[in-house]
């Protein structure tokens, strides 16, 4: 006996968008489903139901169907979560089931005395080729709840309707489709209810930018909906890539530690070269970004910069304040779980709470001349497609853990700096700690070499970073403001981190930890400079830029 879950409808497929009894057997088929799935983010939450709240038909080339669900996930704790899922239904005896994944099928079913394999409908290239010509074509097509509007943006070229197709093997938060080689079409998975930061963000820097550093913008899938849009999907031109900056920074660290158990610090100089070219389109995209009023023409509300508000202050304390007390409870419940040294930076951590929170605090009323933008807002290494001689940069959808409008507010362009600074501390300190080169090498000697390379690397990207802007820029009014939003974005961004390491890399714990003390120590400084009434710090004495390994 099989043990796939099936269900049975004497509906015949096509006829079946408005069968309440089929979306109800659906829906217990679905909830093991969503459960093996990579984009369902609901895992590890007590999970109450899966339903199917919209049915959307899409026709298909060939006079078939498939489906867009939007399902809800609701838990014993906390708001319900909204999924799409698109649904195709093969036969039986249909040749095209052989190219669905085990992880693509969702159960067997009888329909209308037709059995056949209910799929998500990524892997059915007829769904691929209805949505791609659907894009390119500008179509709209009513739907019983809304309308689905296909927009074609100007990434996608004339002559380009129809291209044969692929799902991305990458796993990750949502699924991903090439056309032809040129094009990538990301389908959302969680949806929110409002446009997705990320197609606005590609959308302005395609249309209203010379930057050149982004995948250009090919178009967009959208519920429209009286109340607000739902985005589904976004296309961009592909981009030849052999890997990101992540993995390119690792083969660059692999290099570099050959070298160090014979007490040699060597890196080479392709390798400032390239971290310079990444500190320079980080600036040129924040440039981009930076669109104020003009004569006889009115920036783009969505985009204009703005200053430092009271709301915004407020927004940012309250959200760090909260995320502080969040990370010391989840650091206190996992404390005996981590080891040694991890131990011990967590005890500095906690002991420096109160200059923390007082520094946060300072946030409140220190003057701040400075400007906010439209940022990536998840700006790290693997977000940086490394191309032959240059950098494309991806994934505009802001950060994981906040809500969408949230994503959408702006920050000061060194939050993407920090994410950055950060991330470059994770790769050399995750390569150093965790390679069979380093074994027993004294654990403090190791962090002066790590530090060592950060540091160079961090200054590296900095200064290129800031060249780019020419001085002075309203987006930085001095270099004191730079030093505490840098800071500031930096601390946030460790403290962020820690959450996430907690949860799906324990060992890595000590990362962000480190990246949290060596904050507190610039704090300090800081605090001394403001003691002693220094007017401007200059550039490259701040106490951040001039850190060095103790
Ligand atoms: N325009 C593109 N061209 C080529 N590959 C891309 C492109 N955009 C994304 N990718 C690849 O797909 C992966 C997932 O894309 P990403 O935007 O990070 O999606 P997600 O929102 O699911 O995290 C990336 O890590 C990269 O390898
Ligand atoms: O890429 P996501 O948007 O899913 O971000 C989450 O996962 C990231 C890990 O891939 C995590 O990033 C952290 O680890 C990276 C190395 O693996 C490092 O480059 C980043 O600097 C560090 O923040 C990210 O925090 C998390 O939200």
């Amino acid at each position: 006996m099989s043990s796939t879950p099936s269900i049975s409808s004497t509906t015949a497929w096509p006829d079946l968008a408005t069968d309440t009894q089929f979306r109800a057997d659906l829906a217990q088929l679905l909830l093991p489903y969503i459960n093996t799935c990579r984009w369902f983010a609901g895992k590890a939450r007590q999970q109450t139901g899966c339903s199917v709240q919209t049915v959307h038909t899409l026709p298909l080339p060939d006079d078939s169907v498939a489906y867009l669900l939007i399902l809800e996930a609701t838990y014993a704790d906390g708001i319900p979560e909204s999924y799409q899922l698109p649904l195709a239904f093969l036969p039986e005896d249909s040749p095209a089931l052989e190219a669905v994944p085990d992880k693509g099928r969702i159960g067997t079913a009888t329909l209308a005395g037709q059995p056949g394999t209910l799929i998500d409908a990524i892997y059915d290239e007829r769904f691929r080729t209805a949505l791609f010509t659907a894009i390119y074509a500008n179509q709209t097509i009513a739907q019983p709840e809304g309308t689905l509007a296909f927009h074609r943006g100007k990434g996608l070229a004339d002559g380009d309707a129809s291209l044969p197709s692929q799902v991305l093997p990458v796993d990750s938060s949502n699924s991903a489709m090439t056309f032809g080689g040129k094009y990538f079409l990301k389908l959302y998975r969680k949806l929110f209810n409002e446009t997705n930061p990320e197609v606005e963000m590609v959308a302005f820097l395609t249309d209203e930018s010379e930057f050149a550093h982004i995948p250009a913008f090919g178009g967009s899938l959208v519920w429209q909906r009286p109340e607000t849009d739902i985005t589904l999907g976004m296309v961009q031109r592909m981009v030849p890539n052999d890997k990101d900056s992540w993995a390119q920074t690792g083969d660059y660290l692999n290099d570099f530690l050959y070298a160090v158990p014979q007490r040699l610090f060597a890196i080479r100089e392709d390798v400032f070269d390239k971290v310079e070219l990444l500190g320079r389109r980080t600036g040129e995209m924040h440039c981009a970004l930076y669109k104020p009023d003009r004569p006889n023409e009115p920036a783009n509300p969505a985009f204009a910069p703005e200053p430092f508000t009271n709301e915004y202050r407020d927004f940012l304390i309250r959200r760090f304040e909260d995320l502080l007390d969040r990370r010391y409870a989840l650091l206190i419940d996992n404390y005996t779980r981590l080891d040694a040294q991890a131990q011990r930076l967590a005890w500095v951590f906690m002991e420096a709470k109160e200059m923390i929170d007082a520094f946060v605090d300072d946030f409140r009323t220190r003057p701040l001349d400075s400007l906010r933008i439209r940022i990536h807002g998840d700006y790290h290494l693997g977000q940086v497609l490394a191309t032959e001689s240059d950098f494309v940069l991806i994934d505009f959808e802001g950060e994981p853990e906040s809500s969408i409008s949230e994503r959408k507010i702006k920050h000061s362009p060194l939050k993407d700096v920090a994410g950055m600074i950060r991330s470059y501390h994770y790769a050399v300190s995750a390569k150093l700690f965790n390679s069979a080169e380093t074994e027993g090498i004294d654990p403090d000697h190791l962090q002066r070499v790590s530090d060592r390379w950060f540091y160079l690397i961090r200054d590296t990207f900095l200064d290129a970073y800031l060249d780019t802007f020419g001085a002075p820029h309203p987006l930085f009014k001095n270099n004191n403001e730079i030093n505490f939003l840098l800071l500031i974005y930096l601390l946030e961004k460790a403290v962020y981190e820690l959450g996430y390491e907690i949860s799906y890399r324990p060992s890595w714990v000590k990362i962000p930890l480190k990246g949290i003390i060596d904050v507190v120590r610039e704090i300090e400084k800081i605090r001394l400079s403001d003691g002693d009434l220094i007017p401007d710090v200059p550039m490259l004495q701040t106490g951040l830029l001039q850190g060095k390994p103790s």
